[in-house]
């Protein structure tokens, strides 16, 4: 099969190219992906998601054991073709997916549960599009130095894991936020193993307001580069901020990013406290990609 259908889809302009695959026929190596996201070779994308049924994929049949409604996985890829273990806007656009192409019923008020690398998600639609319950969040390990383009000095980063790794740096000014040169991934002293995402927030004026705090920020995305929203680097980056802040900090906020806003709201559950996402999620476009005419992406 060297022809294969693909949809275009985005979540505040983190975009991904969607493959369906449900019975796991289609097995693309790192360079196909890579060369799939690349931007001047090939479709341009942040991320690759393959859908397909849990039952036709290793994690998958993991997922079905813990919840037997997980029908589909997100098997997710960076745009340079590693895997990853969860993607926020991903869940988002793949609920999107699943809901526009038929795949899926999913009435007002239900949830639609998918399996993915870092377990069980639960979606809803809502009005701005869908939300994601992202589940538990956990601080993960030292504070690190991070250093990049455009800061004078390196500044601590609080480690944040939300399924996904990723730093969180608080800078002093939005002219300090826009200065910044993404161009080159931050570097992060002492090297996570597995690499991190890294996420620069500063407060918005006010920060809090009517109970809802205001954050900006950019991201630099591990195997991809920086990006208009990262979901799951924008709870972190609320989450950061909510620690900072201290007692009587909000557990709802609003997450400005270049590609738009999202909204974060923590809260408690049996299992210890959630971190939740919602925002916009669109499909743009459909084509039919061949894989002979990829071409190596020269760097
Ligand atoms: N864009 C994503 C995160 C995608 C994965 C990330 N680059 C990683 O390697 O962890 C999101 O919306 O969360």
């Amino acid at each position: 099969m060297t022809k294969i259908n693909f949809t275009k889809g985005h979540g505040t302009g983190n975009d991904f190219v969607l493959v369906l695959d449900a019975d796991g026929e289609i097995n693309l190596t790192q360079e196909q992906i890579a060369q799939i996201c690349d931007r001047h070779f090939g479709i341009g994308a942040d991320g690759f998601i393959r859908v397909i049924k849990s039952v036709n994929h290793p994690d998958g049949q993991a997922i079905l054991a813990e919840e037997p409604n997980a029908v589909w996985f997100m098997d997710y890829y960076n745009a340079d073709g590693s895997t990853a273990e969860m993607c926020g806007n991903g869940t988002r656009v793949f609920a999107r997916y699943l809901t526009q192409r038929g795949l899926v019923e999913l009435a007002d008020g239900e949830t639609l549960s998918i399996g993915t690398r870092a377990g069980v998600k639960d979606l809803q639609r809502n009005m701005s599009g869908f939300a994601v319950d992202i589940g538990r969040w956990k601080l993960d390990g030292a504070e690190a130095l991070i250093h990049t383009d455009g800061l004078e000095v390196a500044r601590p980063g609080i480690g944040i894991n939300v399924g996904n790794p990723h730093y969180v740096v608080a800078l002093a000014s939005g002219r300090e936020l826009a200065d910044l040169d993404l161009h080159e991934a931050p570097g992060i002293e002492p090297a996570p193993e597995n690499g991190a995402n890294v996420e620069f927030v500063v407060p918005a004026e006010p920060m809090i307001k009517d109970g809802v705090g205001h954050i900006n920020m950019r991201v630099y995305e591990r195997g991809v580069g920086e990006t208009l929203s990262c979901g799951t680097g924008i709870c972190a980056a609320a989450l950061a901020t909510r620690h900072w802040a201290g007692a009587g900090a909000p557990n709802i906020w609003q997450v400005r990013v270049p590609g738009g806003v999202l909204g974060v709201r923590m809260f408690a559950t049996e299992d210890g406290e959630h971190v939740g996402l919602s925002g916009a999620a669109e499909l743009v476009y459909d084509g039919q990609l061949d894989l002979n005419q990829l071409k190596s992406v020269v760097r």
